[in-house]
């Protein structure tokens, strides 16, 4: 077992039993395709049910790109960037990269001084662009794809940019598509029954990885071993539906905020990703857990006071890596001036899971339930199954708070207003 659930901290066990029926039906429900949003189910069997030609495309163009570019910048926001941050932050060194491009990301913000300043870095670089979108419509990536296609055709000139620059979108509808279809860029397809949080696995994540030179290879085979793990209907073997359980007795005692923490930065991105996965499928109706994160024990000493001691309303998901990639010792020092030789010979490691351990305590004691996900190790196979662990259970979770997990009607309120004021034609 790879990815493991420890419940003895969260308070609920014996009420988890009440509404395992509950759960079971939620399960049912989704894999009989049954519930609200039947059709965004695709990424359920994408580990196994993947376009095979473009997944051996997806491959030659991130060899390609590693053979003329040192940056593959990623354009898109949302669902369209996030998990391939995810994935890439938790994997690349934290000084330097793999063995593949550097991947730096745009349209995920509005910012202009991000723009001059990214313009201004890609002068002297030889690059590529990914613009992912899967309507094909989003403001932001769109105004990004504007100046980037400009500056890259300015620099490569029309024809030698055509073959830098790589679509990702709908495979018939949206402006993107068109474009593609009329300049004649390589396109990659976001399935139409794969939602934007939801689509990690597909194109949208998997080329920029592969260019970055994440193993994506490892990373589709966790998820096929996460599909044939969470999709098990037994309680008792089913470690997502005993999560999404738990998340649903937790949010009836009224902890409305679930904070995802990880004692890696490393994993920060994750938390982003999770963020957008739990936020937009549960955040409706007037329900849902609110999804935040924190990374320990940086956050311990900005976020700490509030979590031990503000509102009773939230909840701790520590997500515990037991074999850190690296480690080293404290070493013994004869002044000791510092007061540190208490912990001679004690690796950092050993310090931050004790640090994790106090902590469950200290939080536990104060009325804040925990919930642990342990992996073994930090790597593209475990990542592949944690993604996959998350996505059924965020489904659950949705069916069991009786949402449509699969929709975002929320989102587009600010863009109306938006467009309104930007005098956009129609609104
Ligand atoms: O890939 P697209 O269509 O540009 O959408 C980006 C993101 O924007 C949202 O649609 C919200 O507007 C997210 O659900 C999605 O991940």
């Amino acid at each position: 077992m790879t990815v493991k659930l420890d419940l003895t901290n969260s308070g609920i066990e014996k009420k988890i039993e009440s509404i395992k029926e509950k759960s079971f039906g939620a399960l049912d429900k989704l894999l009989s395709k049954t519930g609200e949003g039947n059709d965004f189910l695709g990424w359920i069997d994408l580990p196994e049910n993947y376009n095979k030609e473009e997944y051996d495309r997806i491959k030659k163009s991130a060899e390609k790109i590693k053979k003329d570019s040192e940056v593959l910048v990623v354009i898109g926001i949302g669902g369209s960037y996030l998990g391939t941050k995810a994935v890439e932050n938790a994997i690349k060194p934290y000084f330097g990269k793999l063995d593949g491009v550097e991947l730096i990301y745009a349209g995920h913000h509005l910012s202009s001084t991000y723009m001059v300043e990214l313009l201004d870095y890609l002068k002297d670089k030889d690059y590529s662009l990914n613009v992912i979108s899967k309507s094909g419509t989003t403001t932001e990536p769109a105004v990004a794809f504007r100046f980037l296609k400009e500056a890259i055709e300015k620099k490569y000139g029309k024809e030698e940019s055509v073959k830098r620059i790589y679509v990702t979108t709908d495979k018939e509808k949206g402006a993107l598509k068109g474009l593609a279809n009329e300049v004649g860029y390589e396109s990659f397809v976001v399935p139409d029954d794969v939602g934007g949080r939801f689509s990690v696995l597909t194109a949208v994540g998997l080329l920029p990885l592969a260019a970055a030179g994440v193993n994506i290879d490892e990373l589709m085979e966790g998820a096929r071993l996460g599909r044939k793990k969470y999709t098990t209907k037994n309680f008792e073997d089913n470690i997502a539906l005993q999560y999404a359980t738990a998340r649903e007795v937790l949010y009836d005692e009224n902890k409305a905020i679930e904070i995802l923490v990880s004692y890696e930065e490393k994993m920060r991105y994750l938390a982003e990703w999770w963020k957008q996965l739990f936020g937009e499928s549960e955040g409706k109706d007037g329900k849902g857990i609110f999804p935040a994160s924190t990374i320990f024990t940086t956050d311990l000493h900005s976020m700490g006071q509030m979590i031990q001691d503000g509102v009773r309303n939230i909840f701790e998901t520590v997500i515990s890596i037991e074999n850190p990639e690296k480690n080293l010792n404290i070493n013994e020092e004869e002044a000791n001036l510092d007061g540190l030789n208490y912990i001679a010979g004690k690796s950092v490691d050993y310090v931050n899971k004790k640090a994790m351990e106090g902590t469950v305590v200290a939080h536990v004691k104060g009325g804040v339930p925990n919930i642990k996900i342990e992996i073994d190790k930090l790597d593209e196979k475990n990542l592949g199954e944690l993604l996959y662990f998350f996505e059924i259970t965020v489904a659950v979770s949705g069916y069991l708070l009786e949402v449509n997990p699969f929709n975002q009607p929320g989102v587009e309120e600010y863009k109306t207003q938006m467009f309104k004021l930007l005098g956009k034609p129609g609104y």
